[in-house]
Order: structure tokens, then C-alpha cells, then sequence
């Protein structure tokens, strides 16, 4: 699978992409047939889903999720969701979490990229609890029930802790705007995860313009990392400053630093360890600006960073992958930012005077010591169209 960290056993490969349907990212819900006893926006809470045994409204129990009313007419529930980044889908969750005995028993997932269909004003008044005669009449134009299968009807598995994740990969390699989610006959979904990678158009870009190179928005994606336990480094390229620690990439403390801690004559500490993430560049391109934020990280930013870069082919990035980055890009990283001190809770900007001249170039490895974490990494600099020609990127 090019671009994911391969992973022996456990969970699939896709799950390291990024969830372009998150309305962190601006995913929303544009229309449901019913969400009786819970709103389907709720599928792409960025949250993990939650149980509060106690909470009822007047509709019923309080659901963290989509959830429909018990069927007594013909058809079947569905609902209608815009990505908040278009993009390439590599596989998906539908997450049951505590849905049990109300949990939809089989879902499908439609796709379509509307890009070049005029949008319809589907989003309207959601405090009705099931879709209105206008609203049907809107989202039928879209003709969703004819979109592609990208899953087709599939029996899922009620939410229970261990059963919860229904995962489906998917080989689609067309650009996606727009899910239709089929659940069959009704019921609940707690959360759906899009994982795959933005696709934007370049050729709106002018010459020499900066754009945030590795921005989820602008297609980039975390490829490998060396420690993730409490937040993904994915999160450092999502949208405008961190809401929290929990929006950022934090490792755990690591356990071979020494016990008693010295620093050198610049004040960098001297420790033997690190932690690093790599990233893919949405499109190749020449680094002139970076900025590492360390926003809420107060007691627990790492002490200082680097950043290198390379360039690779979907092929040479495969083999890194493969061997979780210990195999090297064949020419070696290359320094582009060399060591830096950080602060706490603070925005760190570098310009070209701080950073080393490398060209174009398709990757780039932040290195944090010894560990800790940062919640914004922003790569800002111009396209390179000759790289894409070279490495096929882009
Ligand atoms: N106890 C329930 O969850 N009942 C119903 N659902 C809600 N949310 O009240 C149902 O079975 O559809």
C-alpha cells in the first residue's frame, strides 16, 4: 500500500491517512432521511464516541451518533455527506460504538465527485426530525442513488468494545467529493472515518505563490512516525491552530533519557533519543518558510527540532514505508532546518536565513528531542512542476 506505515497485524494500513470527512476539516452532513433519536452530523464528530448511561431526551436515549427510528414503512435510512478536503479514499470505519441492541445490521457507501455539478442549497433546517417533502425533492437531482459503490451492503457488527470498527478498504484512485451512506433497513452509526489523502487543484496556483506545502488541505500526509501514543502526527497538518493538546502529535515520554538531565553549551539537552515523523509534501516543491507551534504543549514541548527532506517516487517512498523508514531514501536526508531550541505554548517561525538551501524536494522528517509534543508543523514554499515530471507526484 504506497504511502501508508505497513504494519504487520492489527489494523489496517489505511487507518494512517487522513480522515477527510472530519468536521474538524469541514466535513458536513447535507442531508438525512430521519435522525429521530440522534443527528447524523454527530458521524463526523472528531471525538471519540461516548456513552452517557443516564442521558435521555424527549426523542429517547441520548446516542453519540447517527441513529434513525425503527423502520415501519418501505425503504431505507441514508444520508448525503460533503468531504471537507476532496480527495482519494484508501479505505473507511463505520463505527458501531455502543449501538448494540439499535445498531444498523448492514451499510453501504456511495461516492461521487460533484465538482463540476452546480451545489445544490441542501443544507437547510435540520431541527426537523425527518428529511421534509423539499428536502427530498433538492437531494434527489443529485440522483445519489445511482453514485459508485465504493462498499457495497455489508453486514456490520453491533458496538461493542471489541467489535465496534467495521472496516473497508477501498481501491479507488478517483478524486471524491460527496459519500452517500446507506444503512439498511435503520438504526445507528456512531462515527464514519474517511481515510485517504486531499487532492487539490494546482493549477489555480501562481507562480512563485507560497502555499503550506504539507497541508492536509493542499494533500499532504504523514507516511511513517517513530511514537504516536497520545495524538497522531497527522494532526499537526490539519486546519488553523490546535483546539487543544489533543489536536496535536505527542509521544510518550521516553524511557532512555537519563536520569539526571545536562545540556550542551547552546542549551540543547544532551540525550540519546528522538522521535520523528514523515510527511509527504501534497505537491513537490522548494521550502522557504516553516513554522513549528507548540500551542498547549506548556509542560511537555520537546526540548528542540530539526527538519530534513528528500525526494522520492511512489515506488522508493513503498520501500521506506516497508521497512518503517529504517531503510533510508537512496540519496540520504538532507538538513534543511538544523537543530533549534523550542518553547512552551509558543509559534516558532524560521525563514530562509535559518534554513539550508536543498531545491525541490517531495518529503520532509521532523525530528523532535527527546520527545514531547507540537501541534502545528506548516511548510510554506512554491511548486515545483519540474519535480513532478521527475518523481510523478502532484
Ligand atoms: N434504548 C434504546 O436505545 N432504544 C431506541 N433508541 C434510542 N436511542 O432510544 C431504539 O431501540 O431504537
Amino acid at each position: 500500500l504506497a504511502g501508508a506505515q505497513k504494519m504487520t497485524s492489527g489494523p489496517p494500513d489505511f487507518l494512517q491517512f487522513n480522515n477527510l470527512a472530519c468536521e474538524s476539516v469541514g466535513g458536513k452532513v447535507l442531508f438525512a432521511t430521519d435522525e429521530w433519536f440522534a443527528p447524523a452530523g454527530n458521524l463526523l464528530k472528531r471525538e471519540p464516541p461516548e456513552f452517557l448511561a443516564s442521558a435521555f431526551t424527549e426523542f429517547g436515549k441520548w446516542m453519540d451518533g447517527w441513529e434513525t427510528r425503527r423502520k415501519r414503512i418501505p425503504g431505507h435510512d441514508w444520508c448525503i455527506i460533503q468531504l471537507g478536503v476532496p480527495g482519494t479514499i484508501h479505505g473507511f470505519d463505520v463505527d458501531t460504538s455502543f449501538f448494540t441492541g439499535n445498531y444498523a445490521p448492514a451499510a453501504s457507501i456511495q461516492a461521487a465527485c460533484l465538482d463540476e455539478t452546480p451545489a445544490l442549497a441542501l443544507e437547510g433546517d435540520r431541527t426537523g426530525m425527518a428529511a421534509s417533502e423539499e428536502q427530498f425533492e433538492d437531494v434527489s437531482k443529485l440522483e445519489s442513488e445511482r453514485w459508485e459503490f465504493l462498499v457495497p451492503i455489508n453486514e456490520l457488527k453491533p458496538g461493542h468494545a471489541s467489535s465496534c470498527h467495521n472496516y473497508f478498504p477501498v481501491t479507488l484512485s478517483r478524486r471524491v467529493t460527496h459519500l452517500r451512506l446507506n444503512m439498511y433497513p435503520d438504526g445507528g452509526i456512531a462515527r464514519l472515518r474517511v481515510y485517504g489523502v486531499g487532492q487539490r487543484d494546482w493549477s489555480s496556483i501562481r507562480l512563485r505563490e507560497l502555499v503550506d506545502l504539507v497541508a492536509l488541505t493542499n494533500g499532504g500526509v504523514c507516511v511513517g512516525y517513530s511514537n504516536a501514543h497520545f495524538g497522531h502526527p497527522r494532526n499537526m497538518i490539519g486546519l488553523g491552530r490546535a483546539a487543544n493538546m489533543g489536536d496535536g502529535w505527542e509521544t510518550a515520554r521516553r524511557l532512555d533519557r537519563p536520569w539526571v538531565l545536562e545540556t550542551d553549551s547552546q542549551g540543547i539537552l544532551q540525550v540519546p533519543g528522538f522521535e520523528w515523523a514523515v510527511f509527504r509534501l501534497g505537491h513537490p516543491g522548494v521550502i522557504s518558510q516553516i513554522e513549528i507551534d507548540t500551542n498547549h504543549f506548556k509542560g511537555n514541548f520537546p526540548d528542540s527540532c530539526k527538519v530534513e527532506v528528500c525526494s522520492l517516487t511512489a515506488e522508493e517512498e513503498e520501500q521506506c514505508c516497508m521497512s518503517r523508514w529504517s531503510s533510508g531514501p537512496a540519496g540520504g536526508w538532507r538538513i534543511l532546518l538544523p537543530p533549534q531550541k523550542l518553547k512552551p505554548h509558543n509559534r516558532h517561525f524560521y525563514s530562509t536565513d535559518a534554513l539550508w538551501n536543498c531545491g525541490a524536494v517531495s518529503h520532509v522528517r521532523l525530528f523532535i528531542a527527546p520527545d514531547g509534543g507540537v501541534s502545528r508543523l506548516r511548510l510554506w514554499g512554491q511548486v515545483s512542476l519540474q519535480m513532478v515530471s521527475v518523481l510523478g507526484w502532484g
